[in-house]
């Protein structure tokens, strides 16, 4: 059952957003990864959208850069809770990016993460969080998650002081 749905502007977004991927690979979550861009395929956008909850999609991660629009345009089309993430993009290094997707106007949320990497991994966890709301399972497997990251920090040791 696919529950998540992973679209980027391009695939060369996917080496940022392949780090949603792997989360909720991690987590056992059902997803999908898609190019859809509302600049190239802007009836594409629309149709996903669109047909976003009755396909059961219950939260879209949308990664773009630059003029990030498509987390926004797939936010107004949907009530489907839209997550998303700014991907660096050569000139801006994706402050573009982040300031496109966060400076919504009222009334169409979408929550927005960090650029890059762990804002995609982050985008997933929050997925999965909201996911775990109903799943007891997943809840389970997030406070785990949490646990065996609060010890990979409590062994991490620092290399004496260079004379
Ligand atoms: N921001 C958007 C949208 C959109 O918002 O609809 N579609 C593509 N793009 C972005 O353009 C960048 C360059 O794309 P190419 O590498 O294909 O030239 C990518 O980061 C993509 O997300």
């Amino acid at each position: 059952m696919i529950e998540v749905g992973i679209i980027m502007g391009s695939n060369s977004d996917w080496p940022v957003m392949e780090h949603a991927a792997r989360f909720l690979q991690q987590f056992g979550v059902g997803y999908e990864a898609r190019v859809v861009s509302a600049h190239r395929t802007p009836d594409l956008m629309f149709e996903y959208a669109h047909s976003a909850r009755e396909r059961g999609i219950k939260a879209i991660i949308a990664g773009a850069g630059g003029a990030a629009h498509l987390p926004g345009m797939v936010a107004a089309k949907t009530t489907v809770p839209v997550l998303g993430v700014p991907v660096p993009s050569k000139y801006l290094r994706g402050e573009d990016s982040l300031l496109s997707i966060v400076q919504m106007p009222k009334g169409v949320p979408v929550a927005t993460f960090a650029i890059g990497e762990a804002g995609a991994a982050n985008a997933a966890l929050f997925a999965i969080a909201l996911l775990a709301n109903h799943n007891a399972d997943l809840a389970q497997q997030l406070a785990d998650f949490r646990t065996r990251q609060q010890q990979n920090v409590l062994e991490m040791s620092l290399p004496p002081v260079q004379d």
